[in-house]
């Protein structure tokens, strides 16, 4: 006991908002909790302890810090805490975003980086994409020649909807089987009870009972049942074999069940394929449509840039109909927008939450098993130690510099890092780049009647994902050098 006691005292614990008993720091989180954590880190440093109901969360807040938590001590820190959202939308934590670090993740994650994000797949897709985005610029030259505003928040997201359901269903977003209304509604809800703040992550004893007096409990079985509902049809589809087209998901899924693939404790059963698609669907979805709204209002306020990012792929491309993946490898400039809109509108600002599973350091300060970590990449973003001019938004920054968004440099960290860092880069990156250059190749944007630059806001929507809360709307212009 003499030791243990000694030990503590050697042990220094990071600098501490004060907070309130039983709710402790919660208070201080506020609407948005990137924003308010990076305000309380600029007090209290980049290594900071907070204390979230009876959680004791540690809060990372520089490429340094990060660094140490992501690559350094990554093996320390880099489970999942068990929440109570994602636990029904995941089957009991079967799926890869949620499951703990264990011999299944491991292999989940292997096995579905190798058959459904490898290139090999992302290049597969190719013409799902083509398809889509031609839907897309088909009803932008609508617009056009109408001279209407068109809702790019919307359209965007129907798009990556529209992207995701065929690679991964085999079905068609607007086809007979979705109601497209129910769909949205299904996708949406799920959506807020994956970043719903639940009594129960808070108060792991008696947090439940609140959350069945609020109703969020009533709520969440109720996406859960829908969901399900919907996995199940799009399982009896596959099953009658009368889907065209290339391999998606469901079949390649269904294929590893019948092999009787064995992940870690057992085999690969109907509730693993439901969870690894809900992965698919909330992290596919969201992320990129993010991304592509952030990156055009950036542009839409700062004209040099949107003009010199459209002469780059004009040029490129000359007058082809489509731009193909190897055209996009060449839009240098376009890949600075895109790295430029990451750094100030990560689509994860908090990335996702991390438990300690041992106890570790990081400047001197001890972690403790147990600990819940967030990584906050929005505040290392705007970091004035690391960027200058952070506020401005300045792709050329991107120039000789070898930042990317890869996950080995700490400055910039839109996919996380380490062990945990999203499998599905490529592909989300593939979405965002080939879904901007063709919006940007076909058509100038214009500001609706009687608004000016000044007037778009860049208000971020509260939740799991940091979106642009106020809807982007704008009037296409068709460019005709074609
Ligand atoms: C622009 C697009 C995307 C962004 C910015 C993004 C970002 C992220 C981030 C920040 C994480 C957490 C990393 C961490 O904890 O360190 C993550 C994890 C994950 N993402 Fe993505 N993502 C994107 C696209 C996608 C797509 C298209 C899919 C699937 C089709 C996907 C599937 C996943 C999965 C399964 C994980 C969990 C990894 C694990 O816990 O082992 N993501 N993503």
């Amino acid at each position: 006991a003499l030791k243990l006691k000694k030990r503590q005292q050697h042990q220094r614990k990071p600098p501490s908002p004060p907070g309130f008993p039983i709710i402790g720091n919660l208070h201080q989180l506020g609407e948005l909790p990137h924003q308010s954590l990076w305000s309380l880190s600029k007090k209290y440093g980049p290594v900071m302890l907070l204390k979230f109901g009876s959680i004791p969360t540690v809060v990372v807040s520089s490429s340094e810090t990060a660094k140490q938590a992501l690559k350094i001590h990554d093996l320390h820190c880099c489970s999942r805490p068990s929440l109570a959202g994602p636990r029904a939308l995941s089957y009991n934590y079967l799926d890869i975003v949620f499951s703990p670090f264990n011999d299944y993740w491991k292999e989940l994650r292997r096995i579905c980086v190798q058959e459904l994000f490898s290139p090999k797949q992302v290049h597969l897709i190719q013409p799902i994409r083509e398809e889509e985005v031609k839907k897309l610029m088909n009803s932008f030259s609508e617009s056009a020649a109408q001279k209407t505003p068109v809702n790019l928040s919307e359209k965007l997201a129907s798009l990556t909807v529209g992207v995701i359901c065929k690679a991964a269903f085999g079905v068609s977003f607007q086809g007979t089987v979705l109601n497209s209304d129910n769909f949205d509604k299904l996708i949406h809800d799920a959506f807020l009870f994956l970043g719903s703040f639940s009594a129960s992550d808070y108060f792991p004893n008696v947090g439940w009972i609140i959350d069945w007096l609020t109703g969020l409990q009533g709520q969440r079985e109720r996406s859960v049942r829908g969901l399900d509902a919907f996995y199940e049809q799009m399982f009896d589809l596959h099953k009658q074999g009368n889907k065209e087209g290339v391999e998606d998901f469901v079949d390649l899924l269904l294929k590893l069940e019948k092999e009787e693939t064995v992940l870690g404790y057992g085999k690969l059963t109907r509730n693993h394929i439901k969870a690894v698609l809900m992965n698919v669907l909330l992290g596919g979805i969201g992320t990129s449509a993010i991304t592509m709204t952030w990156a055009l209002t950036e542009l839409m306020r700062n004209p040099r840039v949107m003009k010199k990012v459209q002469s780059e792929i004009r040029n490129q491309i000359g007058r082809k109909s489509m731009i193909s993946l190897d055209d996009i490898d060449q839009l240098h400039y376009l890949k600075m927008v895109i790295n430029e809109t990451w750094r100030l509108h990560p689509p994860a600002p908090l990335l996702v939450p991390r438990e300690v599973m041992s106890e570790f350091e990081i400047n001197g300060y001890t972690i403790p098993a147990k600990t819940r970590l967030y990584v906050n990449v929005w505040a290392i973003g705007r970091d004035p130690d690391t960027w200058k001019d952070p506020d401005e938004f300045l792709p050329e920054r991107f120039v000789n510099s070898n930042i990317d968004a890869k996950g080995q440099n700490f400055e910039l960290l839109p996919f996380g890092s380490g062990r945990r860092m999203c499998p599905a880069m490529y592909m989300g990156t593939t979405m965002v780049e080939f879904g901007l250059a063709n919006l940007l190749y076909h058509f100038d944007w214009k500001l609706p009647e009687g608004m000016v630059v000044e007037d778009i806001d860049m208000e971020e929507s509260p939740g799991l994902n940091a979106s642009k809360k106020n809807e982007l709307v704008l009037v296409p212009m068709k460019y005709l050098n074609q």
